[in-house]
């Protein structure tokens, strides 16, 4: 049996990661989405194994050691990581599978998966970007400040990235990506 795709979805913070895959969600119901291990605090309304596997600091490193995690980073004071057994056993029985995960993991996940499909999406501005991190409501404005000074340095990784896809409106950009995905399975693979 062919093996599924693994799409690695990057972005700076507040680009629209999240949302662009809740839609992916509704209108590509096979794809399946990795849930990340965090050490942040949930925010409101967010639940432990939907949104995230929420774990202490200890607890963290423990998978770490354990090599349980494909690849994880220090993202502005947290460790977020990404469970290996569930991508592998994804892959291996032939679905497709997205990470939406930051560009240092990305990297990481690039050199275990080159075979990858690494897409970046990109805010139109960074006002644009600043507007969406700050009405979004979630984070202090210290975090959002924090958040916003390495933007500049993620979207500068962008030529390590098989796709660009700009996130001016959400119908759009998920429309690209499914292309991309599309496109992906009718390629030929040497
Ligand atoms: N195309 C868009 N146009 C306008 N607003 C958008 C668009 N896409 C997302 N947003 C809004 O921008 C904010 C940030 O989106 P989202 O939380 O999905 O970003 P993210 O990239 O997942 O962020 P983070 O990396 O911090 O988790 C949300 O309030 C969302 O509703
Ligand atoms: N390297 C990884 N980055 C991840 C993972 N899961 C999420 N993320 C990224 O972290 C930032 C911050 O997320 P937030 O939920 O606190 O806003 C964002 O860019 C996520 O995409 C992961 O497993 N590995």
């Amino acid at each position: 049996m062919a093996k599924g795709l693994l799409i690695v979805l990057s972005g700076p913070s507040g680009v629209g990661k999240g949302t662009v895959c809740n839609e992916l969600r509704h209108r590509l119901p096979d794809l399946v989405y990795s849930v990340s291990a965090t050490t942040r605090q949930p925010r409101l309304g967010e639940e432990h194994g939907v949104n995230y596997f929420f774990k202490t600091r200890e607890q963290f490193m423990d998978m770490i050691d354990n090599d349980q995690l494909l690849e994880y980073a220090e993202y502005v004071g947290n460790y977020y990581g990404t469970p290996r057994d569930f991508v592998e056993q994804t892959i291996e029985s032939g679905k497709d599978i997205i990470l939406e995960i930051e560009v240092q993991g990305a990297l990481k996940v690039k050199e275990k998966f080159p075979e990858g499909i690494f897409v970046f999406l990109l805010p139109p501005s960074l006002d644009e970007l600043k507007g969406r991190i700050q009405g979004r409501g979630t984070e202090s404005q210290a975090t959002i400040d924090h958040r916003m000074s390495v933007a500049a340095d993620e979207i500068a990784l962008l030529k390590n990235y098989d796709y660009a896809v700009v996130n001016d409106e959400i119908d759009l950009a998920c429309k690209r990506i499914e292309a991309i995905i599309t496109a992906e399975h009718c390629k030929i693979r040497k």
